[in-house]
């Protein structure tokens, strides 16, 4: 199953529609990977890596067909005692991103976008509860247990009607420039989509990057301001610190695999259409050619980006502190080939969109100088992603009122 190449429309055109509840889709840089219709669906426990690999393998070698080379699409839960969800597409395309993004647009109407109104909004964690979760945790520095954690919340947005996951899909495309778009369909009938700007892992051949993101700050649509908030971001110790800790992780479990780590001194600033983060880009050379992606993706996942450090007692007070299962969010989502290699982005920004209602998530680092204010503030602006993709930003603000 090699991935065919698309590079314009009419060949795109021929293909028929995109399909959200059986296609996959993984967008990085300037090509998109798609995969069509299910071939085969399964689940496989992500506790223990060597098993993990070897099954995935496996379902890979049983399903190839006449490929040499299948590739599967799957996304990794938070929670190590759960399962990831794997799908082997019928078929599997690589497009140039502007010919995806004109197909999909294409294929959507400026009707989709009218008559559906949110109708509720239901937090499972709301800000007392956040806040509150950020004091208990900031006296859990104070004790030593930890150094860092990633403390978030979900909310529900009920709208009148089914969404539209096409033209959310589209508007994602549309309103992010940069970042890794992806749509996955679950188990349970929802689709989880989004736009990533954290990679966990690629891998192709021996060569592995990663660009973890830690230390956030909103944008602003006035230049002036936009400079201001870059040059507070770059030089805030508290965020410079949230960002090392999740560096130094990652140097600790790469460095015994690589020749020729590179990781800069120091980090340099991301945006996205929303946010900027601190941001640095690690590359190395595997000393084992055989090491596959998800060797290494689930040993590092979940990095301090996502869950805290050190990571088993954080993991622990993140289940205590916020009471709800985060399922897929902040997992980590992607692909692999047969051959181990494949790119794996961690599932934030992004929303799980069933029937009528979208499960959107959002999380911020938590160390010793953080205000649970200005942490709440942080996680609703990461929620714009999404909020601008369902085009209810004032609706949404007008139900916090
Ligand atoms: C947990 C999220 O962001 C993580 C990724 C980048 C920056 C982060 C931060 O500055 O807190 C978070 O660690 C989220 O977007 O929901």
């Amino acid at each position: 199953m090699h991935a065919g190449e698309i590079s314009n429309l009419a060949q795109a055109q021929s293909l028929g529609e995109f399909l959200l509840d059986q296609d996959c889709l993984f967008v990085s840089g300037n090509s998109c990977l798609l995969g069509h219709g299910i071939k085969h669906r399964f689940n496989i426990p992500i506790a223990n890596t060597e098993y993990l690999v070897e099954e995935l393998q496996s379902q890979l070698r049983a399903h190839q067909g006449d490929s040499d080379n299948a590739i599967a699409f799957g996304v990794l839960p938070f929670c190590k005692h759960q399962n990831a969800q794997f799908i082997i597409p019928k078929t599997v395309a690589r497009w140039d991103k502007n010919v995806y993004s004109q197909w999909l647009n294409a294929q959507v109407t400026e009707l989709d976008a009218t008559n559906n109104s949110l109708q509720a909004v239901r937090y499972l964690q709301d800000r007392t509860h956040f806040e509150q979760t950020v004091k208990d945790a900031k006296s859990l520095f104070d004790s030593n247990q930890l150094e860092k954690i990633v403390l978030s919340k979900q909310v529900d947005l009920e709208f009148s009607k089914p969404l539209n996951r096409k033209h959310v899909l589209n508007q994602l495309l549309q309103q992010s420039q940069s970042g890794y778009h992806f749509a996955f369909p679950t188990q349970n009938d929802a689709v989880l989509m989004g736009v990533s700007p954290e990679l966990l892992l690629r891998k192709q051949d021996q060569t592995v990057t990663s660009n973890p993101l830690a230390g956030s700050i909103p944008r602003d649509r006035c230049e002036k301001v936009e400079a201001q908030r870059r040059s507070v971001l770059f030089s805030s110790k508290k965020d410079r610190y949230e960002h090392a800790v999740v560096i130094d992780d990652m140097r600790q479990l790469l460095e015994p695999v690589c020749d020729n780590l590179k990781i800069p001194a120091e980090p340099d600033l991301l945006s996205t259409a929303t946010m900027w983060h601190l941001s640095t880009v690690i590359s190395g050379h595997l000393k084992d050619p055989q090491t596959h992606i998800l060797d290494l993706a689930n040993q590092l996942h979940p990095t301090p980006a996502l869950c805290g450090k050190p990571t088993k007692p954080a993991y622990q007070h993140i289940l205590d502190l916020e009471g709800h299962d985060r399922g897929l969010f902040s997992g980590i989502i992607g692909w692999c080939d047969q051959h181990g290699n494949g790119e794996w982005v961690v599932v934030i920004r992004c929303g799980e969109l069933k029937a009528q209602v979208a499960r959107l998530f959002a999380g911020a680092g938590i160390v010793a100088a953080s205000d649970p204010n200005s942490e709440w503030l942080e996680t609703e602006a990461k929620l714009k992603t999404m909020l601008n993709a369902l085009s209810v930003q004032q609706a949404y603000s007008s139900f916090n009122k």
